[in-house]
């Protein structure tokens, strides 16, 4: 299994330290458009290996990328990250010329591989990806809900005094401050609805940090988190290179499933060696429903300032 994570800065190579870390890939490219940067990253990571027991291969590459050939998955990280007080949707501007262009290098050299992105706002970069590349729908996936799912299940477990290993809960909807769309009645303790031990103020508290979980760190940070995103993408590669059939909630096109059309937006799939195998479509409440409309209208604005 052959890697490519492009953007190696904060989440890219946080995202190759776990994929090396995790030991399922032989080969991680890391390429970078700042000259000697990857290969900076590359060589510290590789210098890791004999101490944290790892066998993938790290490489870096100053946009070269033939370096990237026969990737089997590739990662988009490339372009720039908010600062605190601002929305994701504000990088439309700068990243979705970055990310057309990495895509489409990306293909000339790995014209079968299975594209994350996670470059924000990432909801219409993953659409971006769809309408400037025409891929099969399975080899499109957006990176959003599997993060803000382990930040929702950081939140509960805070919560309710439990061990994040006792709780199980998971975010839909768009990766936005305002359209996440945590699923608290489907949340659980140990299969017991998480509701027979929060008050509805604990509940609404929980939802509220979860939605602003990336803005919370971008404060105390001034620039956006890395190490759960890129455990997050990790993850994610994990379930495809290992042929998991691992579900998690990522950006999908979708086509009437959750009655919505053209656009890409959180749901749970299942990952495997194809990518997106399957779009599972679970009941929702009618809050729920209108929750999930309500935030695929503002992925929908923003795809409409994408000149595609
Ligand atoms: N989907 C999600 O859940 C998350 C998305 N993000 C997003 O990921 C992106 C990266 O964030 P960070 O790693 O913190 O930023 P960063 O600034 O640390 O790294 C970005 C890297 O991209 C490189 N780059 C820029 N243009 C490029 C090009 N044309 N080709 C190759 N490399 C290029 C830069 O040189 C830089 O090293 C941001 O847009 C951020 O908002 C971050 C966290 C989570
Ligand atoms: O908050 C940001 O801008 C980066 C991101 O998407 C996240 O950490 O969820």
């Amino acid at each position: 299994m052959k890697v490519t994570v492009v953007g190696a800065g904060a989440v890219g190579a946080s995202c190759a330290e776990y994929i090396a870390m995790k030991n399922f890939a032989s080969e991680v490219v890391l390429l970078d458009i700042k000259e000697g940067y990857a290969e900076g990253k590359a060589m510290d990571l590789m210098q890791t290996a004999s101490l944290n027991g790892f066998d993938t291969k790290i490489t870096g590459s100053t946009n070269d990328y033939s370096k990237t050939a026969n990737s089997d998955v590739v990662v988009i990280t490339s372009g720039i990250p908010r600062k605190p007080g601002m929305t994701r949707e504000e990088l439309i501007g700068i990243n979705a010329g970055i990310v057309k262009t990495v895509a489409t290098n990306l293909l000339e050299h790995s014209p079968n591989t299975i594209i994350i992105v996670v470059s924000n706002p990432m909801d219409t970069m993953t659409y971006l990806v769809h309408k400037s590349t025409g891929l099969p729908k399975n080899r499109i996936i957006g990176m959003g809900g599997a993060l803000d799912s382990a930040r929702f299940k950081y939140r509960l477990a805070e919560a309710l005094g439990a061990p994040i290993s006792d709780v199980d809960g998971m975010v839909i909807g768009g990766h936005s401050d305002v359209g996440m769309v945590p699923l608290i009645g489907h949340a659980t303790r140990n299969s017991v609805k998480v509701s027979e031990f929060l008050s509805d103020e604990q509940m609404s508290w929980v939802v509220e940090e979860t939605k602003v979980g990336g803005a919370t760190l971008t404060k105390l940070l001034g620039t956006s988190a890395w190490y759960a995103p890129g455990a997050a993408v990790s993850s994610m590669v994990q379930a495809i290179a290992c042929d998991q059939k691992k579900m998690f909630p990522c950006s999908t096109m979708l086509e009437g499933e959750y009655g919505l059309d053209d656009i890409c937006i959180g749901t749970p799939v299942i990952l495997g060696k194809d990518g997106i195998e399957k779009i599972v479509e679970i009941e929702l409440s009618d809050a729920e429903k209108a929750k999930m409309q309500e935030s695929a209208e503002g992925v929908k604005k923003t795809n409409a300032l994408l000149q595609v």
